[in-house]
């Protein structure tokens, strides 16, 4: 025993590794399991599934046998695919060799066929991965020797006959020559006791590597694949699938048993008891971490489906279960959870894969079962749930009404849901969002996609991926006055061309969209358009919180800016709009900071625009004052209409949404306002206006002679005081001196001086670029940021 001990203890540690066909799918797939097999610890073992696609090119040859086709052009074009693999694998000196086996098998195709045994056939694909893999080992310098699996692992009915295998193994590794070896294993196959051979079923590589692993008392079975970790659901399908890193036996098994097909069925059994531990890992990502099943690891939610399965009612009292049964079958064979519907219903229900249902049919007749089935064929969606808190919401049953599901069966465990067609993906997401994801969502609707907008969207994917661990940001819609790309889950690097491919649309069918997405929603108006904010209340009402760079909406009129308020509060929804003032300068922030802090602010007062700020700064004389304009229009610095920067409405408005921040209830006429530019130039459309440009550049060469002549340089500047009598607001041309603070300016920059209890004889500045498409759409996702916060911190995106 003390010897048996030591020997154990003494002992290198015994990895098992298993590659999935995907792994093995060309050269350089080979080649890369080869440099992952070379960099794992000791001696390790390595177990093989045919090459790519190989065992359903066996299956069609197997199948056009049996229809009584000419199996020869596909037996030829396999022979073709496959020595074309082995001479890109190896060395032309190496390939002779493993060429000729596979010859060799492959000749005896017709022989195999006539004689009905098909095992052999399907048999050639691990065949050819083993003697492949370890001869490319070799030629790299890690001897290894190819072993078929049939000449140890022994099957007595559908249980491996332990002892005769292990016997066997032993003598296979007592052969060894002395140097030593790395072991490839076929998988998927084995022997009878009789000495046929046998496969195991789909994905049957897997339980051959814990069968091995358990043999050999290993230390650890990896099975590499084509995903890094057992997912919520299949990650191809569902976007916001989660990889986890740890899956508790109990789930993988069941997940197995369900037909998912991370782990085929039978896989954890020949572990359970032991202390072999198994992981998953991607082939394709070796460096990412592992997803391991362990015995204790907290239970996770899940969908898996399956696609057409029979329902099937079966009697309480059976002689045989739905395990032994889906043994035989080799396919799932789900229990369904009882129907809580008040009848006294002692009946079981099983679904059953279409696909062996006869086979099924036959096998529950020898038990002397009769069942009742529906003839249709359903599409089964399966929810394992993390506890058994976890109910079907009132949201998800509705969405599942929607989808019109066709039977639902529910307990503390799991819910089955059976519909009359396969679910979309969009459907499957759905459904997902409501069942696994525990991560806040929020849907996104971009609204213009001119020069801020197309600057926001291009910054979309890296703010995805950067709040991505905290919060899934999906975006939901992208639309501008003519045309609405719409649908969940969008792409934001393929907004261009799928926008300018999409339909126009109309406010009805827009809300409809909006009103349907589920979980929270944020429009993000970056258009210039007052109609388009005074629609905010319907965009409240169909369940979105809002972000606006437009001025509009935040400069309505008191009466619908305050609908605007109460709509919004009576939805629990909130509204941002930084960028409003001073673009990426996050100057509302500032302000609530300090009256949420109890300090007293008495007078804002600065330069609010960007674009006048950058005209004034570089008008030295030197062109025309509209040559600058132009310039400035160029680099996306004004308004759409440029008007609004040159009327001084746009710093008019900054100034009032600084008012209404304070909580004044103010009107845009109560601030005064002197604009830089001719009345004149006020009427009809922008490019009518541009061309009276004359009358614009002669007020301004005017007003910049007389500043020069005083000594001073031109600002154009904003003030709102709090006095005894009421607020004092006005927007107007200044003449400073040199050394004011208005006139340090580079340009484009704004400055907001605040004077308050506690800034009063040093006042609270804040400086910088208040202008331009880059620091406004930043400042939007600085917006998009903090809500996201928000949601986080509340859960609110949880409650779906
Ligand atoms: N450029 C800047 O530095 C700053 C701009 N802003 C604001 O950002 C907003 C956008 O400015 P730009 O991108 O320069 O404008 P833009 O004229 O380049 O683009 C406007 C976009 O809005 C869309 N649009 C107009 N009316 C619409 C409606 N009713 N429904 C849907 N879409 C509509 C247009 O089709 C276009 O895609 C403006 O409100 C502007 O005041 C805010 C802060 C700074
Ligand atoms: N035209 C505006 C842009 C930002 O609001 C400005 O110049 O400040």
């Amino acid at each position: 025993m003390t010897q048996h001990l030591t020997a154990a203890l003494n002992r290198p540690a015994v990895e098992v590794h298993k590659f999935g066909g995907s792994s093995l799918a060309s050269a350089a797939r080979f080649q890369a399991v080869a440099d992952l097999v070379q960099q794992q610890c000791g001696l390790p073992w390595v177990v093989v599934s045919a090459p790519g696609d190989t065992t359903d090119a066996l299956l069609a040859l197997l199948a056009s046998y049996d229809n009584g086709d000419d199996i020869k052009p596909l037996l030829a074009q396999l022979t073709t695919q496959l020595q074309q693999l082995v001479t890109a694998t190896l060395s032309a000196q190496a390939a002779m060799p493993v060429i000729a086996k596979l010859n060799s098998w492959l000749e005896q195709v017709p022989r195999w066929l006539t004689c009905r045994q098909s095992n052999e056939v399907l048999a050639i694909g691990e065949l050819l991965s083993a003697s492949l893999l370890a001869t490319l080992l070799t030629e790299q310098g890690r001897p290894a020797a190819a072993i078929d699996a049939r000449d140890f692992l022994v099957f007595q009915d559908t249980n491996p006959n332990w002892q005769q295998s292990s016997l066997l193994l032993a003598e296979i590794t007592a052969a060894t020559p002395p140097s030593p070896l790395i072991y490839v294993v076929t998988g998927y196959i084995g022997r009878n006791q009789q000495g046929a051979s046998i496969t195991l079923g789909r994905n049957g590589s897997d339980y051959s590597a814990t069968l091995l692993a358990a043999l050999l008392a290993a230390d650890k079975v990896s099975i590499w694949t084509d995903v890094k970790a057992i997912y919520s659901a299949d990650p191809r399908k569902c976007a916001s699938a989660k990889p986890y890193s740890k899956v508790n036996e109990r789930q993988a098994c069941q997940l197995a048993a369900l037909g998912n097909p991370v782990l085929h069925a039978r896989t954890l059994a020949p572990l359970t008891g032991s202390s072999t531990s198994l992981l998953v890992r991607s082939a394709l990502k070796p460096e990412e971490t592992a997803c391991e099943v362990v015995a204790d690891a907290p239970a996770k939610a899940f969908l898996t489906s399956l696609a057409s399965v029979r329902l099937v009612s079966l009697p309480g009292r059976l002689a045989v279960n739905a395990d032994t049964l889906a043994e035989q079958l080799q396919s799932p064979v789900v229990v369904l959870p009882q129907q809580h519907d008040g009848s006294d219903d002692a009946s079981q229900r099983w679904l059953i894969p279409s696909s062996v249902w006869p086979q099924a049919a036959t096998l529950l007749q020898q038990y002397g079962c009769h069942p009742l089935t529906d003839t249709f064929n359903y599409y089964a969606l399966v929810w394992l749930k993390a506890s058994a808190q976890q109910q079907v919401s009132y949201f998800l049953s509705q969405l599942l009404q929607q989808l019109e599901v066709q039977n639902a069966y529910e307990n503390d465990q799991l819910a089955v849901w059976l519909f009359k067609r396969e679910l979309t993906v969009t459907e499957l997401n759905k459904i997902h969002q409501h069942c696994v994801v525990t991560k806040p969502s929020l849907h996104l609707l971009v609204a213009g996609t001119g020069n801020v907008g197309a600057e926001f969207l291009q910054l979309l994917p890296g703010q995805i991926e950067t709040l991505g661990n905290a919060i899934s940001i999906q975006l939901a819609g992208v639309f501008n006055s003519r045309q609405a790309w719409l649908g969940e889950q969008l792409n934001p690097l393929q907004w261009q061309s799928e926008l300018a491919a999409a339909n126009s649309y109309s406010e009805p069918e827009l809300l409809a969209y909006i009103r349907q997405l589920p979980g929270p929603k944020v429009l993000v108006d970056i258009t210039p358009s007052r109609q388009f904010a005074r629609q905010y209340p319907d965009f409240i009402a169909a369940g979105c919180h809002i972000i606006s760079a437009n001025k509009q909406g935040v400069t309505l009129p008191l009466v619908e800016y305050n609908a605007i308020r109460a709509e919004l509060a009576s939805n629990h929804l909130s509204w941002r709009s930084n960028t409003t003032v001073g673009a990426g300068i996050p100057v509302q922030q500032v302000v609530q900071g300090l009256l949420q802090s109890g300090d007293k602010i008495k007078r804002i007062s600065g330069v609010f625009s960007g674009t006048l700020s950058w005209l004034l700064c570089k008008f030295d004389g030197s062109q025309p004052f509209s040559g600058l304009l132009a310039e400035a229009a160029e680099l996306g610095f004004t308004e759409p209409d440029p008007r609004d920067d040159l009327s001084g409405i746009d710093v008019q408005r900054k100034l009032l949404v600084l008012a209404r921040e304070l909580g004044l209830s103010m009107e845009l006429e109560q601030i005064s306002l002197q604009p830089l530019m001719p009345a004149a130039l006020a009427a009809g459309s922008w490019a009518e206006a541009w061309l009276q440009r004359d009358l614009l550049d002669s007020m301004l060469a005017n007003a910049r002679d007389e500043a020069n002549t005083a000594g001073k340089l031109l600002r154009y500047a904003a003030s709102l005081t709090l006095t005894d009598h009421g607020p004092e607001a006005e927007v107007k041309l200044l003449q400073v001196a040199p050394d004011e603070p208005l006139a340090a300016l580079a340009p484009c920059d704004n400055i907001f001086v605040i004077e308050s209890q506690w800034y009063c004889a040093n006042p609270l500045v804040l400086k910088g670029p208040g202008a331009g498409k880059q620091v406004t759409a930043g400042g939007i996702h600085a917006d998009l940021a903090q809500l996201c916060q928000q949601l986080i911190l509340t859960g609110a995106s949880r409650e779906v």
